[in-house]
């Protein structure tokens, strides 16, 4: 039985500075499904994956990760996450292996720190973003772009269900993108989920089955393609 839908949000709201930046969405994301929001700068796409998982709270409406609210979700490794913007600035200098590994902590316990299938899962991400030679150095020297793919590949070291990508080849160079549509597409094979924000779809368009248009905080249209959800 897999019918509890990974994100169901019912009117949500979102008030960020007094302003209301979410503005009444309704929005169902099912097991499988590999959705597109698409909209110009400023249109509510980051607002709105962040109110999915919780990271902002909702103003009104309500939302929900595998049935649960956000606030009482506890099966984290279900989630991956690739944030728009880097965490890793000025932070401790962690190296990328390091990085890309904190991606499994939602599947460690306080017993079994580390093990084998994690280090395994960990050189299976580094590979799939092409930085197996860079597992040592120190993340926040990288390019911008290498440093996204260090935040994806922490999301797929993770092996959740869902993965929600915050523009995830924004500044990333071409081959790197299609490469990403290429591990995500094998990843969509397996039946996992895509919440992908995008100003545009470039290699990823195959790959998604359903678009959703923002603007202004809300939604303003819904496309399937049908001949995709195969
Ligand atoms: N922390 C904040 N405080 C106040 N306003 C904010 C905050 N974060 C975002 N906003 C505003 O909320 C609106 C929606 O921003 P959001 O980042 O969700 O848009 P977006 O569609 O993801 O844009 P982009 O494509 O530029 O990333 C924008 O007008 C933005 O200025």
């Amino acid at each position: 039985m897999n019918d509890v839908p990974p994100f169901a949000m019912t009117g949500g709201r979102v008030r960020l500075d007094g302003r209301e930046v979410l503005r009444g969405v309704d929005l169902r994301v099912g097991a499988g499904d590999r959705v597109a929001l698409l909209g110009p700068n400023g249109a509510g796409k980051s607002t709105l994956v962040k109110a999915l998982l919780g990271l902002l709270p909702l103003s009104e409406g309500r939302t929900e990760i595998y049935g649960a609210p956000p606030s009482r979700f506890r099966d984290w490794k279900r989630v991956g996450y690739v944030p728009q913007r880097l965490p890793m600035g000025g932070g401790v200098p962690a190296t990328v292996r390091e990085v890309v590994a904190s991606g499994r902590v939602a599947r460690q316990s306080r017993w079994r720190p580390s093990s084998a299938a994690d280090r395994a899962a960990v050189d299976r991400a580094l590979e799939a973003v092409g930085l197996a030679d860079r597992a040592r150095d120190s993340a926040h020297l990288l390019s911008g772009g290498q440093q996204q793919r260090v935040l994806i590949a922490r999301a797929l070291a993770g092996e959740p269900e869902v993965f929600v990508m915050d523009e995830p080849t924004a500044g990333v160079d071409a081959a790197s993108q299609a490469a990403l549509a290429a591990t995500l597409g094998s990843l969509a094979a397996q039946g996992r989920t895509v919440v992908l924000v995008a100003h545009g779809l470039g290699p990823m368009e195959d790959l998604i089955t359903r678009t959703i248009h923002l603007d202004h905080g809300r939604i303003l249209r819904e496309e399937t393609a049908m001949r995709k959800s195969a």
